[in-house]
């Protein structure tokens, strides 16, 4: 299930809020500029190529592109049998942020999303389904754990696609990472 725990960045160790309740989650994102849905998947193996995915997806994609003027999108696909997946754990497990409006679309497995906002965390354990926004600006990381399987669709408004730029902070490393979150909220 997709669970949404919130933390206070004070209090890192435990959330204060943590719901399965897709609705909530959609609510409570809401509150704060993020958005939240979900959106039907098609059947595909889980080593369809990049090229293979944006076909099936063509219709979603191009509706946010209309909608939001996203302009160039890709797909990161990783399984346990990756040689990389450490590297791309890494990747992506440090607070970042990106000078333009992006949207993550899950279409298989499932990845761990963390928005920094305000002074509270927003873990979400995203699900195959879930369509989550990454506004510009906003301070955020992504774990995918030790065994990582999922496929998300990435749209960006940005041409050069993915570009990060680090905070530097260390509050990554001060909450619960996704081992002890898929483990409290299975
Ligand atoms: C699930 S997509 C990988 C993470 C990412 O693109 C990001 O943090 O910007
Ligand atoms: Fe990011
Ligand atoms: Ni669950």
């Amino acid at each position: 299930m997709t669970t949404l725990s919130i933390f206070d960045q004070t209090e890192p160790e435990t959330p204060r809020v943590v719901t399965e309740d897709a609705g909530k989650i959609a609510n409570l994102l809401a509150d704060r500029g993020i958005r939240f849905e979900r959106w039907p998947t098609k059947d595909l193996p889980a080593d369809a190529s990049q090229e293979t995915i944006l076909e099936a997806y063509a219709d979603e994609i191009e509706a946010l592109k209309a909608q939001c003027g996203f302009r160039t999108q890709d797909v990161i696909s990783l399984n346990p049998d990756n040689p990389q997946k450490d590297a791309f754990r890494n990747k992506f497990i440090d607070e970042h942020v990106h000078s333009e409006d992006e949207i993550r679309f899950f279409v298989r497995g499932q990845g761990l999303f963390y928005l920094h906002l305000g002074d509270q965390v927003y873990a979400v354990m995203c699900q195959k389904n879930d369509l989550i926004s990454v506004p510009h600006g906003t301070r955020h990381w992504f774990d995918m754990g030790p065994e990582p399987e999922f496929t998300c669709i990435r749209l960006f408004t940005n041409q050069e696609g993915w570009v990060a730029d680090f905070t530097g902070e260390d509050i990554a490393s001060r909450l619960p990472r996704y081992e002890s979150l898929a483990q409290a909220t299975a």
